[in-house]
């Protein structure tokens, strides 16, 4: 049967006994080395416009959460950087860890971050999604990372945990000081609905851009679907900056279940493949 997941025996290890294309030349994701990519002058800009209110719902499909959207015209789409044509905006979804120190599925220089975003659109020279899903130029996924911040303002602010760090020794008490993503938490708010697999709830009018870093510098490459059956239809998007998120929020993509209701519950962590061969390919960079 085709039960694919992330544990022992069922996990990225075992993917290519069902899914032979797991050994395929272009699989994803890659740890990308920055000094090793090209930048490529001829990349456009990349225009993202989404509109809220393709907004259709959130799932727990039992592998990881996602916001799907309306997709039956073009009110949300990706047009520019390394794609031809327009994409239309499907879902998004995230690939976390059980720490800190893991989750991404793409690594930079083999920096591993907390938790990745994907936000996976659709080639419109095709009839669908699914059509898509199995056409080189099918798909096109902007990848984020999300990273952990103690304190995301200035140098001043690194004086400043100095000061409180004596103070913290002196008073012995634990500070968090602004890492919090607000942007983040309506999604993350709507979990409690959907801790077990197969739940969905209503989620509307909600903008992915407010989850995007402020500048869009990207890497880019031809991969795969991260999660069987790794169809290699996918233009890779990967942006430079990542976003912040907090403790506390990690924490709540930690609290979802990979198991359906009256099933022993299993934590969704650790959902996340790691890197394959780059077999020969060339990551491309938007910036200097
Ligand atoms: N993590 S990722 O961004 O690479 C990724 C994105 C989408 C999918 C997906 O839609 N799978 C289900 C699915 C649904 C329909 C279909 F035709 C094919 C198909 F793979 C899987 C992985």
């Amino acid at each position: 049967s085709h039960a694919w997941g992330y544990g022992a025996q069922d996990g990225p290890e075992k993917w290519a006994e069902s899914f032979p294309v797991a050994n395929g030349p272009r699989q994803s994701p890659i740890d990308i080395v920055p000094t090793q990519a090209q930048h490529d002058p001829s990349l456009k800009q990349l225009k993202l416009k989404y509109d809220p209110a393709t907004t259709k719902g959130i799932l727990n499909n039992g592998h990881s959460f996602q916001v799907d959207f309306t997709d039956d015209d073009s009110s949300s789409t990706l047009v520019g950087g390394p794609v031809i044509g327009i994409y239309r905006l499907r879902q998004f979804h995230f690939h976390w860890g059980s720490s800190d120190d893991k989750g991404s599925e793409h690594t930079i220089a083999g920096t591993r971050f907390p938790c990745e975003l994907h936000l996976v659109h659709w080639n419109t020279k095709y009839p669908n999604f699914g059509e898509a899903t199995s056409k080189p130029d099918g798909l096109a996924v902007v990848g984020v990372f999300l990273k952990v911040r103690i304190f995301s303002k200035s140098i001043s602010g690194i004086a400043v945990i100095k000061l409180f760090q004596m103070m913290d020794v002196l008073c012995g008490f634990v500070y968090q000081i602004g890492s919090a993503n607000p942007r983040l938490q309506k999604v993350l708010d709507a979990l409690d609905d959907i801790r077990s697999k197969g739940r969905q709830t209503t989620f509307s009018n909600f903008d992915p851009k407010t989850l995007l870093p402020a500048t869009l510098d990207f890497w880019t490459y031809e991969g795969s679907l991260t999660t069987p059956p790794l169809l290699e239809s996918v233009t890779w998007i990967v942006l430079k900056d990542p976003v912040s998120v907090s403790p506390a929020q990690m924490a709540k993509f930690r609290s979802l279940l990979f198991t359906s209701e009256g099933e022993a519950p299993s934590c969704m962590v650790d959902n996340f493949r790691p890197p394959q061969p780059l077999k020969g390919r060339k990551v491309r960079a938007s910036f200097k």
